[in-house]
């Protein structure tokens, strides 16, 4: 099975800060290093901010737009210039490409997250480099994934990728942004275990096209090293070192992944779906979910946040407040309210109808770690 490579190229690589005119030297070795991959046998796919930049500069408009509608118009303009250069481009070199414009609820729906991967999968498969943005031009602000950072972690995830490459406009993840602190030291390897907890200053570099930063970077590499995607933030200025780092070396910010979850759906519960509630689990739930292997039942329940309805994905937290797990309820917010604590025999009276045996079914919830 070859192996599957997520790269994303932020505004702030493609476009020349100041100007909002295009990085065409990067645009083109981007290019030929992808194409290169895909020579080598690797299946690739390209998810390409720029598109708010590059509209920008093809109206000279200085300062990002502010209103929404404002940037779904500049990023219509900006999308079609950008893949008709990524096209010419990649043309050049005999390598076909297709857009492929989502938006966040491509995600949340199975049947559409199903419908996405298997056209991915399709195009990977045909030899094609998909080429990836948000639909900023349909994206209202409660469908939008908000950054490419979290769409290419997403895409890693929903195709089950091997690895994600962050490009971005410094070499690796530092302790603080190297622009304002100088004395920052570089961190070369996050290990699975660490990036709960990671503790850094974050924060843009200020292109005012971009929307990411480190902090979104680092969301990124938590979901897709979640579902088992080795996630790694280089320079976009470089991106032969893509070749490189797949060759062994040590070159930006490796966050090392998670083991890979057991099959799409699970991928998708943890990452497409959005969760709707938190459900704070007692001791013995705890140990049930997390080291047996055991769907949670009403009486491990000690409390519950949030409106949502039977289907939709919830978080599952300890008593001290970490999350544990995400899974699909069987149960209403209100439901679990009343029985909350409850031995499941006693349910069917509690609510005065017969409902499910578990609150969420161990096929249906996936461990965050
Ligand atoms: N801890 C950090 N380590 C590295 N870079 C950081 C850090 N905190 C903030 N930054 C800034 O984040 C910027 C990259 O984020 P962003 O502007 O969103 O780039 P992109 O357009 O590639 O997504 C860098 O230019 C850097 O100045
Ligand atoms: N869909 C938007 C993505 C914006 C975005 O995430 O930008 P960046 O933080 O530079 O990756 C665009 O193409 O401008």
């Amino acid at each position: 099975m070859n192996q599957i490579i997520v790269i994303k190229i932020g505004t702030s690589s493609l476009t020349v800060p100041d100007t909002g005119s295009l990085a065409l030297s990067t645009i083109a070795t981007l290019v030929e290093t992808l194409t290169n991959l895909r020579q080598q046998g690797y299946q690739v796919i390209l998810v390409s901010s720029g598109a708010v930049g590059v509209g920008c500069g093809r109206l000279g408009i200085s300062k990002r737009p502010q209103t929404l509608h404002q940037k779904q118009a500049i990023a219509a303009v900006g999308q079609g210039r950008l893949i008709r250069i990524y096209d010419d481009l990649f043309n050049n070199l005999g390598q076909p490409i297709a857009q492929i414009l989502l938006t966040r609820h491509d995600f949340k729906e199975r049947s559409s997250y199903v419908n996405a991967n298997n056209t991915l999968q399709a195009l990977l498969d045909l030899g094609v480099i998909p080429v990836v943005n948000e639909n900023d031009t349909v994206a209202t602000d409660e469908l939008k994934f908000g950054d490419n950072d979290t769409l290419s972690a997403l895409v890693a995830s929903l195709v089950g990728a091997d690895w994600l490459f962050l490009l971005t406009d410094v070499d690796k993840l530092y302790s603080a942004d190297p622009r304002l602190v100088p004395s920052a030291t570089p961190i070369d390897l996050v290990a699975s275990d660490e990036l709960s907890n990671l503790d850094i200053s974050v924060g843009g570099s200020g292109t005012s096209w971009g929307t990411g930063g480190m902090v979104t970077k680092i969301t990124a590499a938590r979901i897709a090293t979640g579902a088992g995607v080795t996630t790694v933030i280089t320079n976009g200025k470089k991106p032969s070192n893509i070749i490189k780092i797949l060759a062994g070396r040590a070159i930006g910010t490796r966050f090392e992944p998670q083991p890979r979850p057991e099959n799409a759906r699970k991928r998708w519960i943890a990452n497409g779906l959005v969760s709707k509630g938190k459900i704070y689990l007692d001791d013995g739930a705890l140990k049930a979910i997390s080291e047996q292997g055991k769907s949670l039942l009403s009486a491990g329940i000690i409390a519950v946040e949030g409106d949502f309805y039977s289907a939709d994905a919830v978080d599952l937290y300890s008593q001290d407040n970490l999350k544990i797990a995400r899974g699909i309820v069987n149960y209403s917010s209100n439901e679990l309210q009343l029985i909350k604590g409850k031995k499941s025999h006693n349910i069917n009276d509690i609510l005065g109808y017969e409902g499910a045996e578990t609150v969420i079914h161990r096929d249906n919830l996936v461990i965050i770690n």
